[in-house]
């Protein structure tokens, strides 16, 4: 599916390190990420990642203050940390009011925070050790704290990474966390088997902080997809095979909708029904395959003389239906004389006689004082029908308005 690239991330990032770089260059610039999906979805996308990233930015600023405040208070604050914590804190809280003063590129910039903060673990578990390693303490105050928080780095990279490079980035973290054990850092375990038992449980948890997530993302991807999928099959299931405008579920379905908007007094309409004349008998001269490229023809005809905001349907058959919208129930006549004229001046090389079509015009007007939708949409298309019926009645290729 054309957006499948969409499911990768939990929110639609999809950064890969090129198109990080790419956007880092075009900061303030539409996010270049998005250039395959409407700008509508990027919209909608971004700002349901500002609803989530907001409240997430703000607890981890407060969050990140009581550590700081704690910390210095107990005195048990690095001397690394020390100089990290007034850093963090200020990017955390510059990348929040980044969020509300500027919507564009919101997800890089707090991917690029991510990664900021994802090192600056990296580099405090390393200073632990190498600190531990040189002065041979045993606190391990400091590792145990950090450990709490390092799965962050496993969960926000499956929130804003592609599914494959979120794993590549979970294992090279893991890996960077295992090294000590794994270079045997005998000086540091020997002062403290706390820290041992520590990076071992490390060891044997993150896999499975890997595995689970992954498994939710794949999880995620497949339910976006069966979203999908049932979105597809039903705006399908509106769709004529043949002439691909509306068929009649679609376009009773737009017709209960101008009707509601029409009760809101916010817009006027009109049904047009109309029929194409003796079709019957081209089908009969000229085969039926004949008879479909009519039908085609008058449909893509009718679809390029209404407005974006106009419906056209098949009804069934080879009669029509198209919805005016409209606010001066005399321009109605003129556009429906327009289409009349459209489809007499068609032209088919395997068919020498003209095509006509008779119309039946309603104007949604004293209907309304129908209270059920559906009872009124029935009323008004069995007036069109009426008109229509008339225009056959009366030598056809004409326009009747009831
Ligand atoms: N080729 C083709 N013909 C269809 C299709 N659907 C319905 N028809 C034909 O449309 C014809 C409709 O004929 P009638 O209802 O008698 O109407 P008519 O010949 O157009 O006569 P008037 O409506 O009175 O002008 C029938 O022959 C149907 O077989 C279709 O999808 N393709």
């Amino acid at each position: 599916m054309k957006n499948s690239k969409l499911t990768r991330g939990y929110f639609p990032v999809n950064l890969s390190v090129k198109t990080i770089c790419k956007n880092i260059l075009n900061l303030g610039k539409p996010p270049l990420n998005h250039r395959d999906i409407t700008r509508q979805q990027s919209v909608y996308f971004s700002q349901s990642f500002l609803l989530f990233i907001r409240p997430v930015m703000f607890i981890s600023f407060i969050c990140l203050l009581a550590i700081w405040s704690t910390e210095t208070y107990l005195q048990q604050i690095s001397s690394f940390n020390k100089f990290c914590y007034p850093l963090l804190t200020l990017f955390l809280a510059t990348n929040l009011i980044y969020s509300y003063r500027s919507k564009t590129n919101i997800e890089v910039v707090t991917c690029l925070f991510f990664i900021l903060f994802m090192t600056y673990f990296v580099v405090d578990y390393y200073y632990i050790f190498i600190y531990l390693e040189v002065i041979g303490e045993s606190s391990h105050y400091n590792l145990s704290s950090l450990s709490q928080w390092l799965p962050i780095a496993y969960i926000g990279a499956f929130l804003f990474l592609k599914k494959y490079n979120a794993l590549k980035f979970s294992l090279v973290f893991a890996l960077c966390l295992f090294l000590p054990e794994l270079l045997c850092f005998d000086n540091v375990y020997n002062h403290s088997p706390i820290a041992h038992s520590l990076t071992l449980n490390l060891m044997l948890s993150h896999p499975v902080y890997i595995c689970l997530l992954w498994g939710v993302s794949h999880l995620k991807m497949m339910s976006y997809h069966d979203r999908n999928n049932a979105n597809l099959m039903y705006k399908l299931s509106k769709i004529d095979s043949l002439t691909k405008v509306s068929n009649r579920r679609g376009i009773n379905e737009s017709l209960r909708k101008m009707l509601s908007e029409y009760k809101r007094g916010s817009t006027q309409f009109s049904v047009v029904l109309f029929d194409i004349d003796h079709f019957k008998s081209i089908n009969d001269q000229f085969g039926h395959l004949a008879g479909d490229e009519v039908l085609i023809a008058i449909a893509d005809s009718i679809k390029s003389e209404l407005r974006l905001f106009d419906e056209l349907g098949r009804w069934g058959g080879e009669e029509f239906i198209a919805i005016l919208r409209h606010n001066n129930y005399h321009l109605v006549s003129e556009i429906t004389e327009r289409l009349r004229i459209a489809i007499s001046s068609l032209c088919f090389e395997s068919i020498p006689q003209k095509i006509t079509a008779s119309f039946g015009v309603v104007h949604c007007k004293a209907e309304i004082s129908e209270k059920n939708d559906q009872k009124a949409i029935e009323l008004l298309i069995a007036q069109a029908d009426k008109a229509l019926y008339k225009a056959k009645n009366t030598g056809r290729n004409k326009v009747v308005i009831a």
